[in-house]
C-alpha cells in the first residue's frame, strides 16, 4: 500500500539491532530518527499495523475521520463499562498503522500551558520542562466559514478575547488552533510524513516492519546486580512466532494502553495480578497500568439556520465532490484543513466559596497520591490556568443513546448543517487503569477510563456544559444557529482518547522502567500529569527530549559510539 517496503520480515530472525522501538507510532518515529541520524546505530521499529503512508485517507487533512474503526488504522478497543456512568461502554479509538494515532487524529495541535508542564518537575522529574522546536509542519487554515467569526465574537461577547500566548502557554481565553498540515503540500504531517520522510526512510541503519505484533518482552535477570536486562523482543507474525535479539536498549512507544500491558506480559507490574494471570513477575512494580488519565469531553451539537455553511460535505454527496475537486485543483476548500477556534477558560461561574469548598474534596475520594494532589491543587486554583479547553467543530457528533463506536459517533444522523461545541477539561482529577485480562498478547487489556469517578470533574464538566449554553446564546452565536433547531448532546462526558499514565514509580527521570538497565518508555503513558487540552504536541516534544536522554546515554557507554 505504500512505495516505501515495511512488508518483509526476512532475516529477522537472526538480526540483532542496538535499538528496537516497540510502536511505530508517534513518539517511536520520533526516538527512530532521532537515534538514527548516528549512522553506526542500527534501528528497529516493529509496528503492529500497517504501512498506509501513501493512502489519500492519511495524506488529506480532513479525511482522517474515514479511518476511524477501520481495523487497517484504528485498533478501536473496547473499554470497561464504569458504574458512574450507568454501565455505559466508552470507546478508545488508538492509530494502528505506522505514524500511530497522529496520522488519525484531528490534526488540532495545541500547546500545553507552562503551569501544567512545570508540574512534571515538582512530580519528581528534573529537566522536564516547558521548551519548542522540530520538523513538524504546523499551519493556520484559510478556510473560514461564518460560524467560525462567530464563535470568535461570542467569546468576546462573554469578555473572553484571544488569550495572552497560546503558543507560550501563559493566559486564559479564545485562540485558534493551528493544524498539523504542510502548508507546502496542504497535506497532513503527521509522525510518519515529519520524521519518517523519505531520505529517512532510506538510512541504511534503519529498519521497519509493519504488521508484525510484539508479544513480549524477554528478559534476563542479574542476580549480583539485582536489575533486569532486555535481551529480545518476541514477536508474532502471522502463524510465526520468533526473537529479535538487541544489544542495547528496548524503547516500548506502544502508547498508553499498550505499554503497561506488554509491561506486564513481560513479567513487570503488580505481583498479585500477573501471577493470578499466571505469569511469573521478574520486576515487582505495582504502579504498572495505574493512574491512567483521561480529559473527558462533553459535546452540544446546534443545528444552524438556514443558509449558513458548515458540515454539508458530510451528508451531500455534490458538496463532498466539490471539496475533493477543490482540493485536488490547488489544495484549497473544507479537505484542506478542519479550522478550530478554541477557547481556554477558567471555571467562571464558581463563586470563590464554592471553588475552595470543592477544592477540599480533591484528595479525599480518589487514588491521587499525595504529590499529584498537590500540583493538581495548584493548578486548579490559579487564575491563569483554564479548568476546560472549548472547541468550536464545525460538523456533527452525535453522541446519542447506544453510540459504540467513534465512526457512528461522527457519522451524520440528522440531515441538517450543524456544529458542535466541546468542552474538555484540562486537569482531571478521576484515574483509571489499564491491565491485562489474560497472558494472551492478543487479548486486548481491560481498560477503564475512570472518566467522572471524581466529583469535582463532574461538577466542573456540568458548569462548563452550561458555560457552553451561554455561549452558544450570545448574540454573535445566535445569529447563525437555528432557532428551535435540532439539539444534540452527550448523556455523559465521551472519552475525548487521551489518556496517560503515571504510577509514581514506573520509569525514572531518564524513562527507564525501574529496576532494568535497558528498557526504556517514551509515549503518553509517561506523562506524570495529563496537560490541559490536545496532546500530540506534547508528545512529538517529550519524543524529542527522550531521544536527546537516550542518544546521551548511549554514548556515555563504554561501548558508545
Ligand atoms: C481519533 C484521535 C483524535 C485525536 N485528535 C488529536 C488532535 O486533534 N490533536 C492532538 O493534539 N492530539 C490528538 N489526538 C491524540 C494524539 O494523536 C495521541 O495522543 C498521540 O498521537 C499518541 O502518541 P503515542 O506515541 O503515545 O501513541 P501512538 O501514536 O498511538 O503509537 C503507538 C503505536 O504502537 C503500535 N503498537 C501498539 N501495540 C503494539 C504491539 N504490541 N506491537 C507492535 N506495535 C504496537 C500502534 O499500532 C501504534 O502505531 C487524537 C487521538 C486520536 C486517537
Amino acid at each position: 500500500m505504500s512505495n516505501y517496503n515495511t512488508d518483509s520480515t526476512e532475516g529477522l530472525r537472526n538480526a540483532i539491532f542496538d535499538f528496537i522501538i516497540v510502536g511505530g507510532g508517534t513518539a517511536g518515529l520520533v526516538v527512530a530518527n532521532r537515534l538514527t541520524e548516528r549512522s553506526d546505530v542500527r534501528v528497529l521499529i516493529l509496528e503492529a499495523g500497517t504501512n498506509r503512508l501513501d493512502d489519500p485517507r492519511t495524506q488529506i487533512p480532513a479525511l482522517g475521520p474515514t479511518t476511524y474503526a477501520d481495523q487497517d488504522f484504528d485498533w478501536d478497543l473496547p473499554t470497561l463499562p464504569p458504574e458512574q456512568l450507568h454501565d455505559h461502554c466508552l470507546f478508545s479509538t488508538k492509530g494502528r498503522t505506522l505514524g500511530g494515532s497522529s496520522v488519525i487524529n484531528q490534526g488540532l495541535v495545541v500547546y500545553p500551558s507552562q503551569a501544567g508542564i512545570n508540574t512534571w518537575e515538582q512530580l519528581g522529574n528534573p529537566g522536564w520542562a516547558h521548551g519548542q522546536d522540530g520538523p513538524l509542519q504546523v499551519s493556520f487554515a484559510n478556510q473560514y466559514i461564518p460560524v467560525h467569526a462567530a464563535c470568535w465574537q461570542g467569546f468576546r461577547e462573554l469578555g473572553y478575547p484571544a488569550s495572552a500566548d497560546p503558543i507560550q502557554g501563559i493566559g486564559v481565553g479564545s485562540f485558534l488552533a493551528a493544524g498539523a498540515v504542510d502548508p507546502a503540500t496542504d497535506t497532513r504531517s503527521h509522525a510518519g510524513a515529519a520524521y519518517l520522510s523519505g531520505p529517512v526512510q532510506r538510512r541504511p541503519n534503519l529498519r521497519v516492519v509493519t504488521g508484525v505484533h510484539v508479544d513480549r518482552l524477554v528478559l534476563e535477570q542479574d542476580r549480583s546486580t539485582r536489575t533486569v536486562r532486555a535481551m529480545a523482543v518476541k514477536v508474532s507474525h502471522g502463524k510465526q512466532t520468533y526473537h529479535i535479539r538487541v544489544n542495547n536498549e528496548v524503547i516500548l512507544a506502544a502508547g498508553a494502553v499498550q505499554t503497561p500491558q506488554l509491561l506486564e506480559l513481560s513479567g513487570i507490574g503488580n505481583g498479585s495480578l500477573l501471577r493470578a494471570h499466571g505469569i511469573n513477575p521478574t520486576i515487582e512494580i505495582p504502579g504498572v497500568g495505574e493512574n491512567l488519565q483521561d480529559h473527558g469531553i462533553f459535546s452540544f451539537g446546534y443545528e444552524v439556520a438556514d443558509g449558513v455553511s458548515s458540515d454539508e460535505m458530510a451528508h451531500d454527496p455534490n458538496a463532498a465532490a466539490a471539496a475533493m475537486a477543490a482540493y485536488q485543483q490547488d489544495g484549497s476548500g473544507p479537505l484542506a484543513m478542519v479550522p478550530y477556534i478554541c477557547a481556554n477558560m477558567p471555571c467562571v461561574d464558581l463563586p470563590r466559596a464554592e471553588r475552595a469548598s470543592l477544592l477540599r474534596t480533591i484528595g479525599e475520594s480518589s487514588g491521587l497520591g499525595p504529590k499529584q494532589a498537590q500540583v493538581l491543587q495548584q493548578l486548579l486554583e490559579d487564575p491563569d490556568e483554564p479548568t476546560s479547553q472549548y472547541t468550536l467543530l464545525p460538523f456533527q457528533l452525535d453522541p446519542r443513546q447506544g453510540v459504540k463506536s467513534i465512526k457512528a459517533l461522527m457519522s451524520p444522523a440528522h440531515p441538517g448543517n450543524f456544529i458542535t461545541l466541546v468542552s474538555t477539561l484540562c486537569y482531571p482529577l478521576s484515574r483509571g487503569s489499564v491491565h491485562i485480562r489474560s497472558a494472551n498478547p492478543r487479548d486486548h487489556p481491560a481498560l477503564d477510563h475512570g472518566i467522572l469517578r471524581h466529583p469535582v470533574d463532574l461538577e466542573l464538566h456540568a458548569r462548563h456544559a452550561m458555560w457552553m449554553e451561554k455561549l452558544a446564546a450570545t448574540p454573535s452565536m445566535a445569529a447563525v444557529l437555528k432557532e428551535n433547531g435540532v439539539r444534540l448532546h452527550s448523556p455523559e462526558p465521551l472519552t475525548d482518547l487521551e489518556q496517560a499514565k503515571k504510577d509514581g514509580g514506573v520509569v525514572d527521570p531518564r524513562l527507564r522502567v525501574y529496576g532494568t538497565t535497558n528498557i526504556g518508555v517514551v509515549d503518553t503513558s509517561i506523562f506524570p500529569l495529563v496537560p490541559r487540552g490536545n496532546i500530540q504536541a506534547t508528545v512529538f516534544a517529550v519524543a524529542e527530549k527522550a531521544a536527546d536522554l537516550i542518544k546521551e546515554d548511549f554514548e556515555g557507554k563504554p561501548h558508545g559510539i
